[in-house]
């Protein structure tokens, strides 16, 4: 954090942490903790994978004080322009039984809350649709496939609709619309206790010298201030189509053309440019989604577009999810967990990696390397 300190940041409506109610049945507990300060931990990003991570401790951990500390707020982040689809890929440096624990966590935590009350609110929803092959893989049930509803093969007269395709899958999943969901995860950060300060972090040194424990849930912003050469953009372009006849999704099995209706449009995508860091919509690009989706679906001819996102998601052959030491000028050792690098899934594992990190957190916390404790 930069000399100016959270005061003089921008300081969205600061709550103060009033965690342990005094007339309420843990009132026993507030001797310890006030006798004892609040580990001071701050999540540095507030796209879905920051917050997701802040609420998972703000709400788990009552004797931390969480603060996010994040250059872009939402509406204003890679993940507010996600499609939300959850559907993961494998990653090729993580156990299979991690990125799948990571996977069904965070459906199984979205599934609760699509079928909550807050589902509206929270852009939470489930989405039945298809994925389909241009050639019969070697692998015809996906490691996921019990983590999706209903997962089944597409039979020969659903597959007829394709021509060019020859094998596919049925599923329903849950589509997270992160306009709706990041300001919902913010509300319930800040009901935690959780405070929120928009600033760009230049330098984890200068931010841990603050704080006990350091979260690093940047994305791909980690590359102005980590180095990490695995780290790097991957382009996506998608069109938003008004199409509400549309209700079922369409998902080619190469991650290159997809259909999602949602809950204003229908996205169409999209594109992967590896190393392109243009944040301007193409025209080329418009025009090959729209032929290659209309190409599957013959209807959204009839849509008209009602806007057009690019975003930078940040790629890594597989995510960081992992605990390291910085050792500060004053020899204390301040512990930093990584959190990024979720590629084209950062919304289908955010809750998943969230978990993870608040075991490392809750480790760290009862072995501290933290001089103080
Ligand atoms: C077109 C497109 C469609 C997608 N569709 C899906 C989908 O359907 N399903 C899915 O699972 N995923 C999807 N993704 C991927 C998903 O968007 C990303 O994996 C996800 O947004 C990553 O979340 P994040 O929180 O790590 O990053 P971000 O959303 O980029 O958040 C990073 C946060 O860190 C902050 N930050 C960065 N640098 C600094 C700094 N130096 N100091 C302070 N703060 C900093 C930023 O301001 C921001 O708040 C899609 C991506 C694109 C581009
Ligand atoms: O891969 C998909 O189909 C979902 C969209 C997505 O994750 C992406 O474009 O990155």
């Amino acid at each position: 954090m930069s000399g100016s300190g959270p005061h003089k940041t921008t300081i969205r409506e600061a709550t103060c942490r009033v965690k342990y109610d005094m007339t309420g049945p843990d009132a026993g507990q507030i001797h310890f903790v006030t006798a004892m300060a609040p580990v001071k931990v701050v999540v540095v990003g507030a796209g879905v994978i920051g917050l997701s991570t802040a609420v998972c401790l703000a709400e788990n951990l009552p004797n931390c004080s969480v603060t996010i500390v994040s250059q872009h707020l939402s509406p204003n982040t890679t993940s507010d322009g996600a499609a939300g689809i959850l559907i993961t890929t494998e990653f090729p440096d993580v156990p299979v039984d991690r990125q799948l624990r990571w996977f069904k966590d965070t459906f199984d935590h979205l599934l609760a809350i699509a079928e909550s009350s807050e589902a509206g609110k929270a852009g939470v929803f489930l989405s039945t649709g298809c994925q389909i092959f241009k050639e019969v893989p070697r692998d015809k049930k996906p490691y996921w496939s019990d983590v999706v509803l209903g997962f089944r093969t597409l039979t020969e007269r659903e597959l007829k609709r394709f021509p060019h395709h020859k094998f596919g899958h049925a599923f329903t999943t849950l589509k997270c619309e992160c306009m709706s969901y990041l300001p919902w995860l913010e509300k319930r950060f800040r009901n935690a206790g959780g405070m929120i300060i928009q600033e760009k972090v230049t330098d984890l040194r200068s931010l841990a010298s603050h704080f006990d424990i350091v979260i690093n849930c940047s994305g791909l912003g980690c590359c102005s201030f980590l180095e990490d050469v695995d780290v790097e953009p991957i382009r996506g372009q998608v069109v938003h189509l008004h199409a509400p006849w549309v209700k079922n999704f369409i998902r080619d099995a190469d991650g290159k053309t997809y259909i999602y209706p949602g809950m204003n449009s229908v996205i169409l995508g999209g594109t992967r440019q590896v190393g392109d860091w243009r944040l301007e919509v193409d025209e080329v690009d418009r025009q090959g989604i729209l032929a290659r989706c209309c190409s599957l679906e013959p209807s959204l001819r009839g849509g008209h577009i009602l806007r057009e996102w690019v975003g930078l998601r940040p790629g890594r052959r597989s995510p960081r999810v992992e605990k390291e030491q910085i050792q500060l000028q004053d020899g204390r050792k301040v512990p930093v967990i990584h959190n990024y690098g979720h590629g084209g899934n950062g919304v289908t594992l955010s809750w998943g990696t969230a978990l993870n990190v608040l075991r490392l957190v809750s480790q760290c916390i009862q072995h501290p390397p933290i001089s103080r404790l």
